[in-house]
């Protein structure tokens, strides 16, 4: 018998987001998700897919090793453990590829050597996706392991675009560009974009909006990214749950020379506690708009903030790509947040893209149209499936060989 089955594993700083596949319909086996990995309220919530059954497991969960050890314990409970001689490959998000990955890669030793030498660049990430990657090999070493980066799509960005205004020969000593993340979910997002308005990804611009707890924005070019907001790490471009975004560079030197805290506090500052919690102490914006209703003008201000540069965003897409089929809201906020996708878009009638409230209004699990028939821009929310794309990326590999 073939092995058809694939396993996704999608570490973040504190989660674990998996799900187990059949490449043969690309069907959906099992998924979960760990979360708060190392505190003492972790949860382990595990869904088997066929019949919808999910079990809780509260509790400790130390770290990574420890998340990827009971998530191979829940499957071994429905006959998917990693023993099965239907797993075919276990992929993984590597959120951090430097210019060195631009495809998906099949783990050797040299290849977790190169992501390991990337952590200074991606330390809330590449650590964790690590873990699950060494775990997962001590557990299956015959399987291969694929790694997906969230930096491959962005690749394709004009030098225009992925430089930043500095010396060339000390960029390059140090690799210091503009690499962009969340690429996998705009390669996905723009590309199911494009079948929603019936064309091909070639035939179309969009400018995606991956709001979840890290958020960027991206412009693709018929199909290709010119341009995103996330810079040499996930920490430039817009307001996050926990991350400031774009500030002037002088605000490090200030907080340094004039407020005395050491590097290493002003990037705790910036990457942890800074974002829509550093203004309102909420990440989550549920809870930002429910303080929000209640009359809070604290969350108030911070929603403000995380909107106007949302916007400045979709502005500057609008004039990167010179015209735009289709604005695409997804993850987290982007899937689930009404008032987060009429507020970003309110007042760009001159631009040609409008909301209709009701359509925004509708909840829903599929991709679909908010805006109205006569917009000239389609404004849409495009549930993203990163898992799905890692899946397909994946089997494309390591699939044919076998
Ligand atoms: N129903 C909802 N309404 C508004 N915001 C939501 C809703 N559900 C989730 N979110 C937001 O989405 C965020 C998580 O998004 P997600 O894409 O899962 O992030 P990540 O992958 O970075 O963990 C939450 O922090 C919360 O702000
Ligand atoms: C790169 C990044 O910000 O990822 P996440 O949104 O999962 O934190
Ligand atoms: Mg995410």
């Amino acid at each position: 018998m073939t092995a058809t089955r694939v396993l996704v594993l999608n570490s973040g700083s504190s989660s674990l987001k998996y799900q187990l596949l059949d490449m043969r319909d690309a069907s959906r086996l099992a998924l979960g998700l760990v979360e708060r990995i190392g505190e003492q309220t972790s949860r382990l919530k595990h869904t088997v897919a066929g019949s919808g059954e999910t079990r809780e497991q509260d509790g400790p969960i130390a770290d990574h090793d420890a998340a990827l050890k009971a998530v191979a314990g829940e499957l071994a409970r429905d006959g998917l453990g990693l023993d099965s001689p239907d797993l075919l490959a276990i992929g993984h998000r590597v959120v951090h590829g430097g210019m060195f990955f631009t495809e998906p890669t099949v783990v050797d030793d040299g290849v977790i050597t190169e992501i390991e030498r990337l952590i200074p660049v991606a330390p809330l990430h590449n650590p964790a996706n690590l873990t699950g990657i060494r775990t997962a090999r001590a557990l299956r070493p015959d399987l291969p392991q694929v790694a997906v980066f969230d930096t491959a799509f962005h690749t394709t960005m004009p030098e225009s675009a992925a430089r930043y205004a500095i010396d060339p020969r000390l960029a390059d000593r140090y690799r210091v560009r503009r690499y962009g993340f969340h690429g996998t979910s705009h390669a996905y997002v723009s590309r199911e974009t494009a079948r929603l308005l019936g064309k091909d990804p070639s035939e179309v611009n969009v400018i995606v909006l991956h709001l979840g707890n890290g958020a960027s924005a991206s412009a693709v070019e018929r199909g290709r990214c010119v341009d995103t907001s996330m810079g040499l790490t996930p920490l430039e471009g817009l307001v996050m749950g926990t991350r400031s975004g774009d500030l002037d560079p002088a605000v490090i030197f200030h907080l340094a020379r004039v407020g005395g805290m050491s590097m290493d506090e002003i990037d705790t500052l910036l990457n942890k506690r800074s974002g829509l919690f550093g203004l309102c102490g909420d990440n989550d914006m549920r809870e930002i708009r429910r303080r929000i209703d209640e009359g809070d003008q604290e969350a108030a201000l911070a929603f403000d903030i995380y909107i106007h540069r949302l916007k400045k965003y979709i502005g500057a897409y609008f004039a990167v790509l010179g015209k735009v089929d289709a604005i695409a809201f997804t993850a987290g906020v982007g899937e689930n947040a009404a008032p987060v996708r009429q507020a970003a878009i309110a007042g760009l009638e001159g631009l040609g893209a409008a909301v209709d409230p009701e359509l925004n209004s509708v909840r829903g699990d599929g991709a679909r149209l908010i805006s109205p028939g006569s917009a000239r821009v389609a404004v849409a929310v495009v549930p993203t499936d990163e898992e799905l794309e890692i899946a397909t990326q994946t089997y494309a590999l390591v699939g044919k060989s076998n």
